[in-house]
């Protein structure tokens, strides 16, 4: 096996994680404890108490949030932690995480994921399965600037060796992971579903499956579809045939789930947002393309999230 540590935000969660394990739940609603071992990602990773304290890894996967990116504690502990060796594997939905992260460790091998899994933490110490799915990863592009990404990969046959490797021990843990030879391309398909599902998702308070059924829901989805397809052809050198069907079959498939926009909504957490909608108007906009759909339901979502506190 491979060690696996779990970064955790406080100290605290991870002494607890080791102490108490992981509480799991599978897709079959089994529960399991699970021995983990846990640090938490402090800037001193040395003050870490378990046996792997101190030590760069092969590989670190980003599970947080877009937002924490722009957390400078979360940034200095992560910097701490990424040798000469170590790649970086983001799972974030959304765009401009690249770019920030390229722009803060220059030197980071930088990898994508998108994902079709499903997690939730439950609590600090418990973790459910919440969909099946298929992740695929890839090599960010070497080029990475603000508002444009070339879709060129590096060529480093130890880059491929490690990744290859990565997938095969994915796939060995059960977690069905491929290769994508064009991860930005399928990290745009993923912003183009998220752009049209999330914001209305969110505004209406309804279900996947809702907003297909609903006439004047999947009307103003049309809309932002249109727009939205606009600005990210206009990044991408190809997108795949039927790109409206694949996105009325991920709401029947996903019916009776609630959006992650939806879900932070409701629980008053800051939502994705800029790093779906908002980012997709910037680069809209650079290309002359009206997103007057995206504009309008980001405001609304920006005025949702500034009024949790009133
Ligand atoms: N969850 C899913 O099924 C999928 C998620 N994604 C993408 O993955 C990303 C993560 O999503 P999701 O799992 O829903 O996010 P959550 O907010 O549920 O989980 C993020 C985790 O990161 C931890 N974290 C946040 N900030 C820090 C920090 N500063 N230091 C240490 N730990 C921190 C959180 O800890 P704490 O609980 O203490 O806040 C939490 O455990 C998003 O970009 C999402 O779009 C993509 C596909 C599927
Ligand atoms: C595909 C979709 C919309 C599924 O709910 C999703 O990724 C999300 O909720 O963020």
């Amino acid at each position: 096996g491979q060690a696996v540590t779990l970064l955790t935000r406080t100290a605290d969660q991870a002494g607890q994680l080791r102490a108490a394990g992981l509480d799991f739940t599978a897709r079959d609603s089994t529960r399991a404890r699970i021995a983990v071992a846990a640090e938490p990602l402090t800037a001193d990773p040395a003050a870490g108490s378990s046996a792997l304290a101190g030590l760069q890894p092969a590989w670190i996967f980003l599970t947080v949030k877009q937002h924490a990116l722009h957390d400078q504690e979360f940034l200095d502990g992560l910097q701490a932690r990424v040798g000469p060796q170590t790649r970086l594997l983001c799972f974030q939905n959304g765009i401009g995480h690249l770019e920030k992260l390229a722009e803060t460790f220059p030197a980071a091998k930088l990898y994508a994921a998108v994902t079709t899994e499903g997690a939730l933490r439950t609590s600090p110490g418990a973790v459910t399965h919440t969909g099946e799915g298929v992740t695929r990863i890839g090599q960010a592009p070497s080029t990475l600037q603000t508002g444009l990404i070339s879709t060129s990969l590096h060529d480093s046959n130890e880059s491929a060796a490690s990744l290859n490797l990565l997938i095969k021990l994915l796939c060995e843990a059960g977690i069905k992971t491929e290769l994508s030879k064009d991860i930005v391309n399928e990290m745009y398909q993923k912003l183009l579903i998220n752009a049209v599902i999330n914001p209305i998702t969110a505004i209406l308070r309804i279900s996947n499956g809702e907003l297909i059924r609903n006439a004047y829901a999947s009307s103003l989805m049309l809309r932002l579809f249109d727009e939205s397809y606009a600005a990210v052809a206009a990044q991408v050198e190809e997108l795949p045939d039927r790109m409206w069907n694949r996105i009325e079959e991920v709401c029947a498939r996903t019916a009776v789930n609630r959006s992650s926009m939806l879900q932070d909504v409701e629980a008053k957490r800051v939502t994705e947002i800029e790093a779906i909608t908002g980012r997709l108007i910037a680069q809209g906009r650079l290309k002359g393309i009206p997103m007057t759909a995206s504009e309008t339901l980001y405001a609304l979502i920006k005025a949702m999230e500034s009024d949790y506190n009133g």
